[in-house]
């Protein structure tokens, strides 16, 4: 039964492609391609994911993506995801992928784009789904190796709506990449950063200041800055939050501690997003659902965090006011 989590329209903003990889599929991958993998059944698979941080997630979600060899992996991944998005209520989607974590196992990176985009034609025609997708640089990587990315990305840089930065954070600050997103941004691609999740509220202030992001990733941390959740709050910037992912890499203790509701509260524009479901235990719908039911939140709150995702996203304004209007029509019938 669709329930009114699964039932209000929203969109998905925060979610790595790599990170829908469920164990079923990776060890059906790994026999397809004969890739050797470190687990001999799903369940071995599904013990792994027990994490302590963001790296220790990292190493086996890279560890994981090996799996993933040709475009029709790629299609397959992402098409599984598209299906399981509609059936949460997800109508708009703007997807992250790694593309490093490809090419540096020899996977060209057209195989990757390929792949994904022949699976968001499908998202469309099947669900009626609108489908973006966004690049995103490895920080733990230089600056040069994204640099090189962008440049495999050219073919395809119309067909992108953005870029973005991910994987391990601290140590690894915005400041790092500000040449690239200033190429990228130069090139008409928005900038998302994840900021905050583990590294300190001063890297939030970086990535708005030096690689002037249009979107945080994350960005719990800045609640420990009052002055920046001011900032935030008077820019209407949106922060992509993924109650889930909080819990499974130990950002907070339980989502009863999840701090969703005092970001609302303190006017900030936060949404609420899966980040890599096949590992956090839920896609969009049990995001809004657990996080609801542990903070109590009111049906008012679900509605602005779903219209939250609908501002955050990098949709023109007409697009825009259509999925409003839905979720205006959504919400009067479930008061
Ligand atoms: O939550 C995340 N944080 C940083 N990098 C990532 N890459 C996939 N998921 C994540
Ligand atoms: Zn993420």
């Amino acid at each position: 039964m669709t329930d009114f989590h699964a039932a209000i329209p929203k969109a998905e903003l925060h979610l790595h492609i790599e990170g829908t990889l469920e164990p079923e599929m990776m060890v059906a991958l790994a026999a397809r391609n004969r890739v050797a993998i470190p687990f001999a059944s799903v369940e071995e698979v599904r013990a792994a994911y027990r994490f302590t941080d963001l790296q220790s997630f990292l190493d086996i979600y890279y560890a994981g993506a090996e799996v993933l060899r040709t475009e029709e992996d790629f299609h397959d991944l992402a098409a599984a995801y598209f299906d399981r998005a509609a059936a949460d209520g997800v109508v708009h989607a703007e997807i992250f992928f790694d593309p490093q974590t490809h090419t540096h196992r020899g996977i060209p990176f057209d195989t990757v784009a390929r792949g994904l985009f022949a699976a968001v034609e499908g998202a469309q025609a099947k669900h009626g789904m609108t489908v973006e997708i966004i690049m995103s640089y490895l920080r733990h990587l230089d600056e040069d190796d994204a640099f090189a990315t962008l440049k495999l990305a050219e073919p395809w840089l119309d067909r992108f709506v953005g870029v973005g930065l991910d994987s391990s954070e601290v140590g690894n600050p915005p400041a790092k990449f500000a040449r690239v997103f200033a190429a990228s941004r130069e090139r008409g691609l928005k900038l998302c950063a994840h900021a905050g999740e583990e590294g300190p509220p001063a890297y939030i202030h970086e990535a708005l200041d030096v690689l002037k992001v249009d979107r945080i990733d994350h960005g719990n941390r800045a609640m420990e800055d009052p002055a920046l959740v001011a900032r935030l709050a008077r820019a209407a910037m949106t922060l992509t939050v993924c109650p889930l992912s909080n819990v499974a890499l130990r950002n907070v203790d339980t989502l009863a501690d999840h701090p969703i509701d005092r970001m609302l509260d303190a006017g900030l524009r936060a949404t609420i997003h899966s980040d890599d479901p096949a590992y956090f235990g839920g896609y969009i719908a049990e995001n809004f659902r657990s996080v609801a039911a542990a903070r109590n939140l009111s049906r008012a709150q679900v509605v602005t965090l779903a219209r939250n995702s609908f501002l955050g996203a990098f949709l023109t304004d007409a697009t825009l006011a259509g999925h409003l209007a839905t979720l205006d029509t959504f919400a009067r019938a479930h008061p």
